[in-house]
Order: C-alpha cells, then structure tokens, then sequence
C-alpha cells in the first residue's frame, strides 16, 4: 500500500494539528479510504479492499514513523480532516477528507512536514495525478524521475518528487551520492563482465553493432537521455572498461 497523493489544497476555521495517536488509526484509515476513492481516475483504483487498508492502517507503529492529523476543533468533537505519514527520507502519505478539499488543510500538513524534516524529503506521486502534482510543485517539490510502474502495486507510473529541504545543494548532492553509489557497484560489474568476455571473442575488434544495440536499450530505460547520448556514454565506458581489463593480471 503506497502513495502520497490524495490530497489538495483548502480553509477552515479551527483547525488543529498534532501527532497521531493510536485511538486516531480508525478514523485516519477512513479519511485514507474515502481519500483515495474520490481522488479516481488521478489515482489508480486502490489495489486493496477496504478492510485490508483498515487492518493495515491498525498495524502501524507510531514509533517507528510520524504521523501527523489534522482536525477541526470548531465546534463539539474534533473531526478527523488529514493526514500526514513520514518516515526519515520519505512522505509516505498525504490525505485530506474529500469534504475538507481545497481549504488549506494538506498546505498546513506539508507544511508541518518541511519543518519537520528540515534536510528534505521525496515522495511518490501518480503520474495521473496531475492534481497532486500540481499542489506539490506549488509547493516547492521538484519532480525528479518517471517510472513505468513496475515497482508500485498498483502498476502506474509514477514520479519521484522531492522537497530539497533548506539547503537544496546539500539535500540534492545528497541523493546524487546515493545514486552514484549504485552506479558505482554497477559499473563495476560491468567492467568485470567485459574482461570476463575478452577472451570468448574471435577478435579483439570492438564490435559496434552491439554496442548500438546496448545503447538502444539503455534508451528505452532511461528515455530522457536519448540513445545518441546514451550512446557516447556506453562508448567511453567500454572504452575505459577495455582499458581496465588491459591493466589488470
Ligand atoms: O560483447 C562484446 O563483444 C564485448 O567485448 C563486450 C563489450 C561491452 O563491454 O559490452 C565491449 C566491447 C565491444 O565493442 C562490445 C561490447
């Protein structure tokens, strides 16, 4: 069960925010299913039915993640409104009821979120969901990479956002090193592969058929690049992989 983005934005008059607390899981759990439902087709259709999003929503540890609600403290009973669940690195969700929309309640959520973690966060977002998106870029998230959904139970594409925190430079070289750490072990891998297939071939010509063919499919993985770009880039790793294999015993 994922997703960031039911909400939007709105205004109300008496609102309150607080930690969650564990009697508040059963009226969150319905703010998430009503959330979710209204917010079709921005939103896939949720994966689970409802009594296994309650169930879910039960079992969470409020001491291993914040979780924040909004209410209505007007008049009487304060009404459950939103939402809003994080763990260190990522907002795992933000729902505000379909009856409060649009009143300021998910701008005050984030809000608290910022402040909360004030070296940034990423979130996933529908592609669909051009609504959320919106909200989230009004607020100062920047939309890093598209997936094609393979990855999400629902099957949707989605997109990497983050909030860069009060130090962007910092909180976006942040998650570069994150990644370069996993280029990192895979151009190693890589390299290793091309020594381990030197020796296999009937010449040591290089062969560029392959490696237009390996440019293409990096192409269709990473389509931002394109594959002429991506091409000069499988070039000078083959060429430095080939010069590795050369180098070692
Ligand atoms: O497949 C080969 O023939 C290799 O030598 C491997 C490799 C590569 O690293 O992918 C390296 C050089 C060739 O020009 C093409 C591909």
């Amino acid at each position: 069960m994922r997703p960031t983005d039911g909400s939007v934005d709105g205004s109300i008059e008496a609102l309150r925010l607080r930690p969650a607390a564990p009697g508040d899981l059963p009226a969150i759990a319905e703010v998430h299913l009503r959330a979710r439902s209204a917010a079709v087709p921005a939103m896939p259709a949720a994966v689970h039915p409802p009594h296994e999003a309650r169930e879910w929503v039960a079992g969470w540890d409020l001491a291993r993640q914040d979780v924040w609600v909004a209410e209505d403290v007007a008049d009487g009973a304060p009404v459950l409104l939103g939402y809003a669940r994080a763990d260190a690195a990522w907002l795992d969700d933000l729902y505000v009821d379909p009856s409060a929309q649009r009143g300021g309640i998910g701008s005050a959520l984030l809000d608290l979120v910022k402040a909360a973690r004030p070296d940034g966060f990423c979130l996933w977002v529908f592609e669909s969901n051009h609504p959320a998106r919106a909200f989230y870029r009004r607020h100062r998230l920047l939309e890093l990479e598209r997936t094609d959904g393979s990855a999400n139970e629902e099957r949707a594409p989605d997109l990497r956002m983050v909030w860069p925190g009060t130090d962007p430079l910092t909180c976006l070289r942040g998650l570069i090193d994150e990644v370069d750490g996993e280029l990192g072990d895979l151009l190693h891998r890589r390299a290793a592969l091309t020594r381990a297939v030197q020796p296999f071939k009937a010449s040591a010509q290089r062969d560029p058929d392959r490696e237009r063919q390996i440019a293409r499919a990096l192409a269709a993985r990473a389509p931002g690049l394109g594959e002429e770009r991506l091409a000069r880039i499988v070039h000078v790793v083959v060429t430095e992989s080939l010069d590795a294999a050369g180098d070692e015993p």
